[in-house]
């Protein structure tokens, strides 16, 4: 794909960026195209949409002034790297943990670090629920973000333990959010967390019903959380 495609994208889609992100996308897409032809890693399959449906939906939520230069984000159930990855060579002042629980996703993600030059990012190979139990992660980031992981319920519980006091959860989320909401306010309650209002992760000539939903963390997650692995989903809080 030519970079002045993804430079127009950024443009149509009013989202801030530096000089050198349209190549930096690039150069992701291109290795996301190579390495899928060998693993499954998305469905998408067409340029374009691969640009609006994962590179522009990740970086909407630089509209909203909630991601700030010096922070430290987490995004948890990564895959190949929405939100995290993008979120990483977009704002080079951020510090950016990438995990997920299967291993070749985090080998494409190195590759993807190295050839765009993403120095801020770490990966980390852990379940999310293992992951919140380790001293060096637990409650130390100003933002845990997850995109198509699990139900807002059980997202909860996979994000607020990793999310420092006045920090906050970001869930992108698709039309279930209206029908998940009350057992994620319930849940949320539970964490130390407290729902926002979502705002819309519109993309420039899409009819996508997305939204990113703020949890702020106003209280400390009890160490009885998270749950051990597998729990959380076959057991959701906040039903
Ligand atoms: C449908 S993919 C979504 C990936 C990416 N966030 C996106 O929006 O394209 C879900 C990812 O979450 C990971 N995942 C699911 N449950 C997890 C858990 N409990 N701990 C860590 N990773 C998990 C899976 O390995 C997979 O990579």
């Amino acid at each position: 794909m030519e970079t002045a495609r993804i430079r127009l994208s950024l443009e149509q889609n009013e989202i801030p960026f530096s000089e050198d992100l349209p190549e930096k996308l690039n150069i992701y897409l291109s290795l996301l195209n190579d390495w899928n032809s060998r693993m499954d890693l998305t469905a998408v399959t067409e340029d374009e949409e691969t640009v609006d449906k994962h590179f522009i939906d990740s970086l909407t939520v630089l509209r909203t002034g909630l991601i700030r230069d010096g922070m430290q984000l987490i995004d948890v159930g990564t895959g190949a790297g929405f939100p995290g990855m993008v979120l990483a060579l977009a704002c080079p002042e951020i510090r950016v943990t990438l995990l997920d629980a299967q291993q070749k996703r985090l080998s494409f993600l190195k590759a993807v670090a190295e050839a765009a030059g993403a120095a801020n990012v770490t990966l980390v190979h852990a379940r999310a629920e293992d992951g919140a139990r380790k001293d060096e992660l637990r409650e130390k980031f100003d933002i845990a973000a997850a995109r198509a992981v699990a139900p807002l319920n059980v997202l909860c519980e996979y994000l607020l333990p990793y999310v420092k006091l006045e920090g906050c959860a970001l869930c992108w989320k698709g039309p279930a959010l209206k029908e998940e909401t009350e057992a994620g306010r319930k849940a949320a309650h539970l964490l130390g967390g407290r729902l926002e209002m979502p705002f819309k992760s519109t993309v420039y000539g899409r009819d996508w019903d997305h939204m990113i939903l703020p949890i702020r963390k106003v209280q400390h997650t009890s160490g009885q959380y998270p749950r051990k692995a597998g729990t959380p989903k076959n057991k959701p809080l906040g039903l």
